[in-house]
């Protein structure tokens, strides 16, 4: 039997720096309580418009794969719901599970679903670069889309097609015109609070828009997230699944929802 130096062996690398940021007081994910979360009705519709074109390529980096956009113009950007401006498109992601029964990174009456989408934005209004933007409690704006079984997702297929391509840490390929707004409901409701990245470096620089209602995907799409590795070419396998951080605690924050 092999012997493991110690449990951190046995972490993702991601992991094996601290889970929690010392004083933090708003860290995501969290459990969304849906009789707890407080009806805003001074939220604003969210306001998408993305340019397809701006789609630069996909990656394996790691901890995910993501589609990454180019963020040098006001070409692709969110405005409205609880944002005091316009938030630019850098990348998108997924968090999933090695099964069906959980992958998600925010629960809803503590159901998890089976995978999330993050599209990650930044707040290009007030910071020069997106790496000061990480840095800053208005920084960065993530609309999160929950993922559940379901029916064949078209425009997800897209990405799923180009996967084997990225099997592997640090392989990319190019995508040249890609629209996200196919993987976002069209139902416009959503909760909203003040959290933190997920992954380090943790800060506590971003406001959660989490969609109401899932995306359906099916069982060969959600499979294929799975077959990718952690691991680059040559290393020892280890599949890319449960690269979800755990649930943090809620502490003093109030969580809004834009329905009642
Ligand atoms: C300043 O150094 C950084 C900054 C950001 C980094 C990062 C490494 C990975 C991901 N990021 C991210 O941009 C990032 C991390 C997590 C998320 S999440 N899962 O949407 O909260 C979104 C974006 C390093
Ligand atoms: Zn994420």
């Amino acid at each position: 039997a092999c012997t493991r130096k110690n449990r951190n062996d046995a972490l993702h690398p991601l992991w094996q720096s601290p889970l929690t940021i010392p004083g933090g007081t708003r860290q995501s994910p969290i459990n969304i309580q849906w009789r707890d979360s407080v009806y805003d009705p001074f939220l604003k519709p969210l306001n998408i418009s993305y340019d397809p074109t701006t789609c630069l390529h996909i990656w394996n980096n790691g901890y995910s794969f993501l589609v990454e956009f180019d963020d040098s113009t006001d070409k692709s950007i969110i405005v409205g719901g609880p944002l005091e401006n316009q938030y630019r498109l850098k990348q998108f992601h997924f968090h999933w599970g090695a099964i069906n029964e959980w992958g998600s990174e925010h629960t809803v009456d503590s159901k998890f679903y089976p995978a999330e989408l993050h599209l990650v934005h930044w707040n290009a209004v007030a910071y020069p670069t997106f790496e000061e933007a990480v840095m800053e409690g208005n920084g960065l704006a993530v609309i999160g889309v929950f993922l559940k079984l379901g029916a064949h997702h078209e425009g997800l297929q897209t990405l799923v097609d180009a996967l084997p391509a990225i099997k592997h840490k640090d392989t990319v390929i190019e995508f040249d015109v890609f629209d996200p707004t196919c993987l976002i409901p069209s139902c416009p409701d959503y909760w909203t609070y003040a959290g933190s990245l997920t992954t380090p470096p943790l800060t506590e620089s971003v406001t959660w828009i989490i969609k109401k209602k899932p995306i359906e995907v099916d069982e060969n799409q959600l499979e294929a997230f799975r077959m990718l590795l952690f691991t680059s070419d040559g290393e020892e396998e280890k599949r890319m699944v449960d690269n979800f951080r755990p649930l943090q605690p809620l502490m003093n924050r109030t969580v809004r929802s834009s329905f009642q």
